[in-house]
Formats: C-alpha cells, sequence, structure tokens
C-alpha cells in the first residue's frame, strides 16, 4: 500500500508553527515503566526529532516519573477516565484503565500527535507520519486470530481481514463489517471538542472487551484510514500471516502477544520459542541496555550534531530541561 505524504515540512515545529510529538500512557507501579525508557531510547536510536509525551496516571510512582523526565521525556499527568459500569469481561482484565487513554485529545499544545504503547519498539524512523494529511485517523489493520479474539464472530468462523479471501464473511451474518485497527499505534489530531464528545459518547456506550480499542475503532470509524503493517507490527501476524509480513523493512514492532513483552519475557509461552521472537525480543533489550542512548548522554555539552541540538531545542520548549536540571530535594 502506498502511503500518501505532503512532504512539505522536516522539522521539530512545522510550517505554520504547529508542534509534534510522541504520546504514550503509562499506569501503575508495575515494570512498564521499562517499556516507556525503551520507547525513548529506541526514538532517539532513530534519530527522532520530536519529544515523547507520557500521561501518566496518579498512581504512577515519583521514581518512575523522575526516571522518564530523565530520559527526555514530557511528563503529563492524566486523571483516570472509567467506562459505564457493565457486566463486561474485557479480553485483558487490565484493559478496563486503557479508557483513559481517551485524556490524550486534550493535549491540544500539540497539533499532530503519534499514540505508541508502552509496549512498542521502533526500529526505524516514522516521523513522516506526522505529514500525512491532517483530518484522518492513521493506524495498522488489527488480525483477529489470537485467542483474546475467540468472543468474537470473525474468530468462531475463521474470519480476519488480513486474509479476507481465506474465509469469506458470510451474508447470514450480516453486512461484512469495517475495517478495525489495532489501537496501540495511531496517528491523531488532538482536538477539545473531539476529546469532550469521546467522553461524552463513552457515557452512553456499553464497555467491549478491547475496551477503547473497540470505542475508538467506532467513534473513528468514517475517517480511520489504514497504513502498511510495518508501522505496528502486531506480534501474531508473525505466525498467523506471514505472507503479509516483511520483517526486514518492518519500523514498528508491537509486543502484544501472550508472553512477548520483553521485560518479562521468559520463552515459554506459545510461540515465543520462535527465532523472529526471540530476535525482536533481543533488539529491545539492546536498545533498553544502551546507555549511549540515555538522555544524559546526549544533552548539555555533550550534544553535538543537528539532531541532537534540534531535539535538545524541542524538549527545552516542553519545559523538561529546567525540571532535569532542578536540585534534587533530598
Ligand atoms: O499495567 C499497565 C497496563 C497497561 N499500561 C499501558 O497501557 C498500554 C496497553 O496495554 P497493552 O500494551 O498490554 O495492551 P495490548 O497491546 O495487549 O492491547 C491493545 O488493546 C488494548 C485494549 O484496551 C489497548 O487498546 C492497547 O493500546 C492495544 O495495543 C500499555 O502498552 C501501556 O502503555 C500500563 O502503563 N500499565
Ligand atoms: O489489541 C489487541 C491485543 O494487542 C492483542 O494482544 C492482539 O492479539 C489483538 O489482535 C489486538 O486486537
Ligand atoms: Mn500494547
Amino acid at each position: 500500500m502506498a502511503l500518501e505524504i505532503d512532504n512539505k515540512f522536516t522539522g521539530p515545529v512545522a510550517n505554520g508553527g504547529e508542534k509534534r510529538a510522541y504520546v504514550t500512557f503509562l499506569a501503575g507501579n508495575g515494570d512498564f515503566v521499562k517499556g516507556v525508557v525503551g520507547l525513548a531510547k529506541g526514538l532517539r536510536k532513530v534519530k527522532s526529532m520530536y519529544p515523547l509525551v507520557v500521561a501518566v496516571l496518579p498512581d504512577v510512582p515519583e521514581d518512575h516519573r523522575k526516571q522518564l523526565v530523565e530520559q527526555g521525556c514530557v511528563v503529563k499527568e492524566i486523571e483516570p477516565v472509567y467506562p459505564p459500569e457493565s457486566q463486561t469481561e474485557f479480553a485483558m482484565v487490565y484493559y478496563v484503565i486503557n479508557y483513559s487513554k481517551l485524556r490524550i485529545w486534550k493535549f491540544v499544545e500539540y497539533s499532530k500527535m503519534i499514540y505508541l504503547d508502552a509496549d512498542i519498539q521502533v526500529f526505524q524512523n516514522i516521523d513522516h507520519l506526522f505529514d500525512l494529511p491532517s483530518g484522518h485517523f492513521y493506524a495498522v489493520k488489527d488480525c483477529f486470530c489470537e485467542k483474546t479474539w475467540s468472543h468474537t464472530p470473525q474468530n468462531k468462523i475463521g474470519y480476519c481481514q488480513q486474509c479476507p479471501e481465506k474465509v469469506t464473511w458470510p451474508s447470514e451474518l450480516g453486512p461484512q463489517p469495517p475495517l478495525y485497527f489495532n489501537a496501540g499505534m495511531f496517528v491523531y489530531e488532538p482536538n477539545l471538542y473531539t476529546y469532550y464528545n469521546l467522553l461524552e459518547t463513552l457515557k452512553v456506550v456499553p464497555p467491549t472487551p478491547f475496551a477503547e480499542q473497540d470505542f475508538l475503532n467506532m467513534y473513528f470509524r468514517d475517517i480511520y484510514k489504514p497504513i502498511p503493517g510495518i508501522y505496528n507490527l502486531v506480534m501474531a501476524m508473525l505466525w498467523r500471516h506471514p505472507e503479509n509480513v516483511e520483517l526486514d523493512k518492518v519500523k514498528v514492532a508491537h509486543y502484544c502477544a501472550a508472553g512477548s513483552k520483553p521485560w518479562r519475557f521468559t520463552g515459554k509461552e506459545p510461540n515465543m520459542g520462535r527465532e523472529d521472537i526471540k530476535m525482536l525480543v533481543k533488539k529491545w533489550w539492546d536498545i533498553y541496555n544502551d546507555e549511549t542512548l540515555d538522555y544524559k548522554n546526549i544533552s548539555g555539552d555533550k550534544g553535538g550534531d543537528d539532531h541532537k541540538k534540534q531535539f535538545v531545542k524541542a524538549l527545552s520548549e516542553a519545559g523538561v530541561l529546567q525540571y532535569v536540571k532542578a536540585p534534587s530535594a533530598a
């Protein structure tokens, strides 16, 4: 699939002064903070021009926030968003907190943002996605083949939008469902009208197993534009649809399959012994452990080349440097 990009811009602030940033989401005091640190370092490795904003829930402890600031992230606290009461069983119990992601629509100091889950790693620069025409919601098509999808008619009949010709959609089930994206990565435009409207709409829409992912799919159905799978390799694609994967071209990997989160990886769960999975997990660790990618090693006087200078400037505008340099209270 060809990407239509209007390539008029290549700096930290777009023509017309619009700001851009990556954004991720962090909840709780567990080990997801490692994912965010890895992501910040990965974006640095591929020389991204834009800062990484981290939307943190109040339950993220101070020392985790400090780690993120020290990695050059812009930490912004958000209030949790709760779905309406219901008996819904989420595909994973913790998905309920992911409705809080809706708060990122209120970051209107940025005109365009790219959302990335904390269990994502970036292997090649994707800054050009900010140049996609505005007015759409861009994300990668999901796969319906894993066990987490077993509650759906799609999974029950073996239908997947990744290979719609294999099992065609039976007319008895009504019209073919619209394209469905994975909400671990998307390009969007913060907007206060959209933000309040999302929250109002949420009050009247019953929760469903994939939580805010289902909700966003419903809400943005009319403006959704699929982008190529290399921008969000959902791990299960490797064994469910290998014919649709060009591993050496993958720019963004999403460690979402059961057992694939690199910082929890044991290799024991189904499919986790695969060579491609082990290679991707190793690549994540190589970035995480690479001290030359630590923000402290690129900021300050040591930051030499143009890319570093521009990145440091963007962060300084976002108020990050002041925070890093502030003397500790201890
Ligand atoms: O304890 C937690 C759990 C989750 N998260 C954040 O929430 C994101 C979503 O959780 P997962 O990455 O584990 O979710 P999956 O990739 O399995 O699920 C997919 O479906 C979810 C449905 O809620 C979300 O849409 C998610 O963005 C999408 O990638 C994480 O990356 C992370 O950014 C935390 O910070 N702490
Ligand atoms: O967002 C979910 C999640 O990432 C699952 O791990 C994956 O199997 C699904 O396809 C996806 O919809
Ligand atoms: Mn994820």
